[in-house]
């Protein structure tokens, strides 16, 4: 071959491939791709999106229409923006031949967990079925019960009687120590004392491992952190025994990947529940409306919920604490992931486009969430909101609110994530006086995949008010 016909092949190569990757035909069946947002070469969109999600995908959205998609490095994102039933239908329902949950979180479960692509989808559904079952209304009684008793012990070796503190840092720290103990077992978290410690380093740098084509040797304190968890992980699993986690090792049995299974559920545990605990009080302590109303509910409750006569079902609690409830639902709404996201298996059509295979299809909780023909004043906390629908705190989660996921899929924590939120609310109020003492931070506009952390501190002064059998020490 000539140099000069060498040199038209390899153009010819890079046509169709800019043809291809930018969409510029048609579909065979004559419906448009989606619009592009291009971005800068090579990198995409990579910077815009990273540095503000949100606030990226609300311009493009303006720009382009309810369907585009975006391009960053090694990954294509076609979002959809619809009402909540359509995106139910379309994205949670979907077909499993045309879009998959399994190979839409495959980065984080392979790369970032460590998990072995065929194991996990071989095992997803087991695992699935099993957490469910573990964590479900029956088991919520016995579970909420140790949740308190872990909070009481938090309050009196981690808060004290009186002082000032970082507020992301006490709720993290209780919510943390007591969803530990629960869910993995008393012998499994006294074995694991470092645990706590290399999370907060791992969680920290876990948004930027998952990023494609970022080499991990370059982020040495995730692979430091990771490494450790990993190393406790598999030295003390064997104490979870009597645990409603072990279940999900007998679901998937094969040692060898069950570290990295355990991370990940340990992940699930942790990350959004914490944030969400900070930030359904850090909302309340703001609106003295609300704090007032959540101190008469706790006020009349928490004697009977302290009670050990009291058979805390779901829904007693939602019941007896309706109002804390609300919050914590309309604190989900406001600090949902920017991005929920999907594989696509096979050319899927949405509305008048075709979407393509090997896309990944992603909605926006964050965006669906501010859509102010839904709710009104959105930007604002106003739990009375929902109280006035008198949907039932956790039921708004089927049906506007995309905050724990939807489908088959839906997250399997979230009637469990629910009520230890709502139990600490409700305790950290009637046991302390507590008071703001720095302004409300911002969220993290640069964190797109979970509930949004909070930008800066945020000291709280709290004052124990009560006396209590059994808390003597405080
Ligand atoms: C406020 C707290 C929480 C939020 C906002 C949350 C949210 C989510 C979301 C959005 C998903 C993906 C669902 C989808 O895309 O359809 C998910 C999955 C999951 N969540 Fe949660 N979650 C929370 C708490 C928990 C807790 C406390 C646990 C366990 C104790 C848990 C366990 C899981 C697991 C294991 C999955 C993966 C399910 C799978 O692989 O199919 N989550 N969660």
């Amino acid at each position: 071959m000539s140099f000069g016909l060498f040199v038209l092949f390899i153009l010819l190569l890079f046509v169709i491939y800019l043809v291809r990757h930018n969409g510029w035909l048609g579909s065979k069946a004559g419906h448009p791709y989606p619009p592009i947002c291009k971005g800068l070469p090579l990198i995409g969109s990579a910077l815009e999106f990273g540095k503000n999600p949100l606030k990226f995908l609300q311009a493009c959205r303006q720009r382009y229409g309810d369907v585009f998609t975006v391009l960053l490095p090694g990954r294509r994102m076609t979002f959809i923006f619809a009402p909540a039933q359509e995106l139910r239908q379309s994205f949670f329902n979907g077909s499993p031949s045309l879009i998959s949950f399994t190979a839409g979180v495959e980065p984080f479960t392979c790369r970032i967990f460590g998990m072995s692509k065929k194991d996990f989808s071989l095992a997803h559904r087991s695992l699935l079925t099993a957490l469910r079952s573990e964590l479900g209304a029956k088991h919520i009684p016995q579970l909420a019960q140790k949740l308190i008793n872990q909070y009481l012990l938090s309050f009196r070796t981690v808060w004290g009687k009186e002082s000032e503190g970082d507020a992301y840092h006490l709720l993290t720290k209780t919510l943390s120590d007591a969803s530990l103990r629960v869910i993995f077992g008393d012998e499994f978290a006294n074995a694991s004392p470092s645990l706590f410690k290399d999370f907060v380093d791992f969680d920290d740098w876990f948004e930027l491992a998952a990023t494609p084509m970022l080499p991990h040797f370059l982020l040495r304190p995730f692979v430091t952190s990771r490494k450790r968890l990993l190393e406790t992980i598999s030295q003390n699993w064997k104490y979870a025994k009597n645990a409603p986690i072990y279940k999900l090792t007998e679901a998937y049995g094969n040692d060898g990947n069950v570290p990295s299974l355990l991370l990940t559920a340990l992940w699930a545990t942790w990350s959004n529940a914490s944030s969400a605990s900070f930030w359904t009080l850090i909302h309340i302590l703001a609106d003295e409306k609300v704090k007032v109303k959540v101190l008469a509910e706790v006020e009349q409750t928490c004697p009977l919920l302290l009670s050990s006569k009291t058979e805390l079902s779901v829904e007693w609690i939602f019941s007896h604490l309706p109002f804390t409830a609300y919050c914590v639902s309309e604190t989900l709404r406001l600090c949902a992931s920017v991005v929920d996201i999907r594989k696509v298996l096979e050319p899927m059509q949405f509305r008048e486009f075709t979407i393509r295979k090997g896309d990944y299809l992603c909605i926006s909780p964050a965006a669906s969430h501010r859509e102010t023909t839904v709710f009104p004043k959105s930007e604002d906390f106003v739990p009375d909101r929902f109280q006035k629908l008198g949907t039932h705190p956790n039921a708004l989660f089927d049906k506007d609110l995309f905050t724990f996921g939807g489908g088959f899929y839906k997250c399997p924590g979230q009637l469990f994530a629910m009520v230890e939120i709502v139990l600490l609310t409700a305790l950290v109020f009637y046991l302390y006086d507590v008071q703001l003492v720095d302004p409300i931070p911002k969220m993290k506009e640069s964190q797109a995949v979970g509930i949004k952390r909070p930008s800066c501190s945020c000291r709280i002064y709290y004052l124990w008010k009560r006396r209590l059998a059994g808390m003597e020490v405080i």
